[in-house]
């Protein structure tokens, strides 16, 4: 089939290099000039693992185009995904001005029969505002189609080629008839199809980043009490992950959860219900405890170091987690302000993300280029983001680079026997403090 993918972010790249390596013609349209150039010049504009060679693979196929003019791929193809932002407006709503616009251009430039599938995360009712406002521009006949994404990033190309479910909501028998057949090849490996209402469809992204955003915080919530009666956290973790009903992903606590769509879509959904007169009160305390978690560690540090006016702080990642260089709404970025404005001095490493913090905070802080580097001088770590490369120092280098062997780990990296024995401070979260 032709596909057009309307923006080439995390979504709309991955989801166009897998369609295309699923055999269909994509066509990937994007405002941005500078990222189209760079995608022509066989380039990944951001950094997925495993994305460089299947887009590669698919361009040198023949089957991988793109352009910043959406008629030209609408010339050549009648499916149209949107995969645009849907950024947190001022009181938390989705904005839907990106989605809406592109619908409108949709309306203006449809010449035959059209399907617009929504990939965006967007409240229930967004389907229905699309298709009304086509509706308003042309006779000629299109279904809108809400089909969320559930790709986590790191991890975006195996989650698009191997889907716990494919969710698709529509309307018309037409529109679902060719949404069977985009994803064929996913369903005939197994992926289950899962078709429903619009709404429901909507409905199901939102409760389901909210309900993993809950899982998490809960968890931190457990962590912060095991602090408190001696209880550690792993062990919990542990032995509730091994009932099944539980499950024993997405249990690890740490310094909140960041990135692009949990804060969003949490706050999006609570703004939903108040449009309709309902408070998600469990959704409100998430947020509030999240908040907190994010800067759990600096106190921790203050009472450790005392006044924080220029003392080196060396943290260990950037991005929002590991293996991603996206870095919305990452606790880094809070930890960071917090220590600045406490006149702390901050040298930070993260091989990845780096590019995109020092495009926000210049040289406000120190930037090392490798991990050791990051911690010469320091008097105090702290561990961020749990990238592989944290996970089994040499912690005799450590101890001889350090001004003070104290390491403040945000993602409970290390066995606290090993830390002991090393002779390091060590807080992490929801376990015992080592050495202190
Ligand atoms: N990032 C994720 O892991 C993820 C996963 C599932 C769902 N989502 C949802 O998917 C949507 C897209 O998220 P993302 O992270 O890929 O966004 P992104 O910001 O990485 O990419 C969006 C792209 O759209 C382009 N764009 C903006 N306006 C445009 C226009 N008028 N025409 C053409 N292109 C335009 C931008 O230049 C950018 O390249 C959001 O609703 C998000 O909530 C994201
Ligand atoms: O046990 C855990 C798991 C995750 N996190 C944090 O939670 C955040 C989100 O992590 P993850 O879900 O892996 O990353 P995303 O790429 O944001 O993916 C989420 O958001 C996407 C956008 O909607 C969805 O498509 C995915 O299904 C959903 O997992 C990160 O800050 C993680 O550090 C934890 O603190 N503990």
């Amino acid at each position: 089939m032709n596909i057009t993918i309307v923006g080439t972010g995390y979504v709309g790249l991955v989801s166009g290099t897998c369609l295309a390596d699923l055999g269909h013609s994509v066509h990937c349209v994007d405002i941005n000039e500078e990222k189209v150039t760079l995608m022509k010049n066989g380039q990944v504009p951001i950094y997925e693992p495993q994305l460089e060679e299947v887009f590669l693979r698919n361009i040198k196929g023949g089957r991988l185009f793109f352009t910043t003019d959406l008629s030209e791929a609408m010339r050549v193809s009648n499916v149209i995904f949107l995969a645009l932002p849907t950024p947190p407006g001022e009181d938390g709503s989705a904005d839907l001005s990106y989605v809406l616009e592109v619908a409108g251009q949709i309306g203006d430039l449809m010449t035959e029969y059209t399907l617009i599938v929504n990939k965006s995360t967007v409240p229930v009712g967004t389907s229905e505002k699309v298709y009304n406002l086509i509706k308003s521009k042309t006779q000629i006949p299109f279904d809108v189609v809400s089909n969320p994404e559930f790709l986590r990033e790191g991890y975006a190309v195996e989650d698009f080629m191997n889907p716990e479910r494919v969710i698709v909501g529509a309307s018309s028998q037409k529109a679902f008839e060719i949404m069977d057949k985009i994803y064929l090849s996913l369903t005939n490996a197994g992926a289950k199809m899962i078709k429903m209402d619009e709404k429901s469809s909507e409905l199901t992204k939102y409760a389901s980043n909210s309900f993993l955003a809950t899982k998490i915080t809960f968890m931190n919530e457990i962590a912060n009490y095991c602090e408190k009666v001696g209880a550690d956290v792993d062990k919990v973790r542990l032995g509730m992950g091994s009932d099944q009903r539980i499950g024993n992903r997405f249990l690890f606590p740490g310094v909140g959860y960041g990135g692009s769509c949990f804060p969003k879509d949490v706050k999006a959904l609570i703004k939903s219900g108040k449009e309709v007169g309902y408070t998600f009160e469990i959704l409100e305390s998430v947020e509030e405890v999240n908040q907190r978690q994010k800067t759990i560690l600096v106190p921790e540090v203050e009472k450790y170091l005392g006044n924080l006016k220029n003392k080196q702080i060396a943290i260990w990642g950037l991005a929002f987690k590991e293996n991603t260089d996206d870095i919305r709404e990452a606790s880094s970025l809070e930890i960071i302000e917090m220590l600045l404005n406490k006149g702390a001095k901050i040298r930070a490493y993260d091989s990845i993300a780096v590019k995109n913090v020092k495009k926000i905070l210049g040289n406000k802080i120190e930037y090392a280029i490798n991990m050791y580097e990051c911690i010469e001088g320091a008097d105090a770590l702290i561990i961020v983001t749990e990238w592989g490369e944290f996970r089994n120092p040499h912690f005799d280098i450590l101890e001889k680079k350090m001004n003070n062997k104290a390491i403040f780990d945000g993602r409970n990296l290390y066995n606290l026997d090993e830390l002991q024995i090393h002779g390091f401070y060590y807080k992490s979260i929801g376990r015992k403090l080592i050495n202190g």
